[in-house]
């Protein structure tokens, strides 16, 4: 038998849809998951890219039993996610971004309460996992408080506890960090590491934010079209998409002359030339060598460095492959 926590063999999703043309209403079918083969063993950190529409959210649907396949298979936790639900919610942790599993109008506390009995928790286990969650997710100061009145960032801490409560071995998380400030997205992201480390959970998450998959992703899977067309490390990742960083540049006095520093691209000056962005190629350099060629040009007074955006990243796996 497969220890994979998620398998899946030609793993197949069509949708109908229905196009209206001046006269006829038309109706044909498209492949939202097209013969995916995906394996996740145990303990992994897997990231799940692509641009709008590629089929991710339709992939998670299936691995939950959501929706049911139109044909192939998949098994999660080792069940059948359609048939055996129950089951298998004994064995995932699902956060999806948009969505919200909290009892709106009552206080967070009481949504762990009832979900601990869901889960037919021990209620000596119950109350040590929600203390142990209450202090890692930083909750003391509103589990109390109705889940409409929190702030994004705290309801968001809430659904992780949430859906970590019954320590699921796979944790699926559809855009976790969506609309998060970036104080709220690095906390979780640090929860989310020592609970992996912690408890050897496998993680599988969307997600457009490249800090999830730098800070969180060993392995990163893209798709496109429903099809996966890369999978394979982080590193991996940036030598086919490239791996570019921007430098945004302020400086004491408008400056000009930042051509010609080797490994980097002049992109362009704002603020009468006093703040200049100036992309560098990370393979090749470093933003410590690259500033201190800037630095014998010009006085620096700050700078920041600018995360890749996923879709760039994504954009360049797929043109990389037509
Ligand atoms: N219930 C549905 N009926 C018809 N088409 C659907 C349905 N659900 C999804 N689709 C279509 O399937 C394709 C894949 O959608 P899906 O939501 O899986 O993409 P996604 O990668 O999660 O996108 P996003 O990043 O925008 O969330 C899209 O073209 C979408 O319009």
């Amino acid at each position: 038998m497969s220890d994979a926590v998620i398998e899946t063999d030609c793993l197949t999703r069509k949708f109908a849809v229905r196009g209206k043309g001046r006269k006829v209403v038309t109706r044909t079918t498209m492949c939202a998951v097209d013969n995916l083969q995906l394996r996740v063993s145990p303990g992994e950190s897997v990231g799940y890219i692509g641009a709008n529409g590629a089929g991710k959210s339709t992939t998670i649907k299936m691995l939950v039993g959501i929706l049911v396949p139109t044909s192939g298979t998949v098994r999660t936790c080792g069940l059948d996610p359609h048939r055996q639900r129950r089951q298998l919610a004994a064995r995932v942790g699902v956060v999806f971004g948009q969505r919200s599993q909290l009892w709106w109008d009552l206080p967070v506390r009481e949504s762990f309460e009832i979900l601990a009995a869901i889960h037919r928790l021990p209620a000596a286990d119950a109350s040590a996992r929600t203390a142990e969650l209450t202090e890692q997710l930083e909750l003391g100061d509103f589990v109390a408080t109705p889940v409409r009145q929190l702030s994004l960032g705290q309801r968001m801490r809430a659904e992780v506890a949430a859906a970590l409560l019954h320590r699921p071995r796979l944790v699926i998380l559809d855009e976790p960090t969506i609309g998060l400030d970036v104080l709220s997205k690095q906390r979780l992201r640090e929860f989310l590491v020592t609970e992996r480390l912690s408890h050897g959970t496998t993680l599988l998450l969307t997600t457009h934010d490249m800090g999830d998959i730098e800070r969180l992703c060993e392995r990163v899977l893209v798709v496109d079209h429903g099809s996966t067309v890369y999978d394979g490390s982080l590193n991996g990742l940036a030598q086919t998409a490239g791996s570019d960083r921007i430098l945004v540049l302020d400086f004491v006095e408008a400056t000009t002359d930042l051509t010609g520093i080797p490994h980097t691209k002049h992109l362009g000056s704002e603020v009468g030339g006093a703040r200049q962005r100036l992309s560098f190629d990370s393979e090749n350099t470093t933003a410590a060598m690259v500033l201190a060629a800037v630095g014998e040009r010009a006085e620096l007074r700050d700078l920041t460095i600018e995360e890749p955006d996923i879709e760039d990243v994504v954009r360049r796996i797929y043109q990389a492959r037509r």
